[in-house]
């Protein structure tokens, strides 16, 4: 068979020792032939694909980013499905392995749909893709953070000041959640639990008052109770707003309300760059070899996931339907060491 790799949405650590699997077990087990498609879905509508030998996979299990580069470029809205078959057929590609986010797999549903031959592997930092335990990217993501925190907090404490770290997380606060709980810090603000200002104030007061530094964690995505989500004029490649900013909100209404020094920092695309986690190179390794395999067995429109310790097959649909959201339980475990 030939096949057709893509990298689509944000990048993410372990994208490359994805790649690295599926092309080192369909190489050596399967005989396959393969091709990267540049940029995501615009390779795909643009016709800009290479070929991807075996050579051109070595080391790359360490290797942050991705070696076919991903954008956030629609097919549906750019050429259509029948410009993507045309491309396909033009490159004789039987299959496509699409590494994505909840964004690509929606698309890889929609193509799976139209009679393409697709198989998925989930993809995000953010962890928030239903149907599966993990993505890959999110260990690392989080421990990033960790250290960040852990950072932030002896400069904190060394001048008597509170600290706001800003993380990503669009629509869930997985990497704020377990970024705060592993650092120890005060509140863990996150998009799917609503706080009041009046509440977090209380928070910071305690922590102070007890002689610590006030460490706060919030996700992008959070909202105070009543108000809109914090986003510039900017958009991303497909339209939506780029978020980022309640950081420096949230600063600004602890110094103003409390009288405590405080100070913001925004993470960013740190969160995203450089080399995986040991676990993240496992887990890439492991769903990009799961990922030829489905390919071999023609399990179209499947995606591969972790669920406990296995790797399974599950629908794209089951997937892609719903975002998979940080319980309200697990932040109520967290909330009892707030303050
Ligand atoms: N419903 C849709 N219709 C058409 N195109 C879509 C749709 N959803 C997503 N896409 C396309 O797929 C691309 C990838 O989706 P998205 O940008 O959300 O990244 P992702 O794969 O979800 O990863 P991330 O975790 O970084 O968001 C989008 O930028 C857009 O071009
Ligand atoms: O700067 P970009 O590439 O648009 O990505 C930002 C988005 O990517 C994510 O990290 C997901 O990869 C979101 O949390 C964030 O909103
Ligand atoms: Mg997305």
């Amino acid at each position: 068979m030939k096949i057709g790799l893509l990298t689509s949405g944000g990048d993410c650590p372990g994208l490359n020792a994805v790649i690295r699997g599926v092309v080192l077990k369909g190489d050596r087990i399967y005989e396959h032939e393969f091709v990267g498609i540049k940029d995501g879905f615009r390779g795909l509508v643009e016709d800009d694909i290479v070929s991807l030998p075996r050579k051109k996979v070595r080391g790359l299990s360490k290797v942050g980013g991705t070696i076919l580069g991903t954008s956030r470029i629609s097919p549906i809205r750019t050429g259509g499905v029948e410009r993507v078959k045309e491309v396909m057929d033009k490159h004789e590609i039987d299959a496509l392995v699409a590494i994505g986010g909840e964004g690509t797999l929606t698309v890889a549903r929609m193509f799976h749909d139209e009679g393409i031959n697709v198989v998925g592997v989930p993809k995000t930092i953010d962890n928030d893709l239903s149907a599966t335990d993990r993505t890959f990217g999110f260990d690392t993501a989080v421990s990033i953070a960790t250290e960040s925190i852990d950072r932030l907090r002896t400069t904190g404490e060394a001048h008597s000041r509170c600290m706001i770290v800003e993380v990503m997380g669009r629509h869930v606060g997985w990497i704020a959640l377990h970024a705060g709980i592993a650092s120890g810090a005060h509140a863990i603000l996150i998009p799917e639990v609503p706080v009041a200002p009046e509440q977090l104030c209380e928070w910071v007061q305690n922590a102070m008052d007890r002689g610590r530094a006030p460490t706060i964690v919030v996700a992008e995505g959070f909202t105070f109770a009543g108000t809109e989500q914090v986003s510039s004029d900017r958009v991303d490649g497909f339209g939506r707003p780029l978020l980022g900013g309640i950081g420096e909100a949230v600063t600004r209404m602890v110094e103003e309300r409390t009288g405590i020094e405080t100070r913001n920092t925004t993470l960013g695309h740190l969160q995203r760059g450089g080399v995986p986690s040991s676990y993240d190179r496992v887990l890439a390794t492991r769903f990009g070899t799961a990922a030829i395999d489905s390919v071999s067995a023609k399990k179209w429109g499947t995606m591969v996931a972790l669920q406990g310790m296995d790797i399974v097959n599950v629908n794209l649909r089951d997937a892609t339907n719903e975002i998979k959201t940080v319980p309200r339980d697990q932040w109520d475990e967290a909330a009892i060491m707030f303050g």
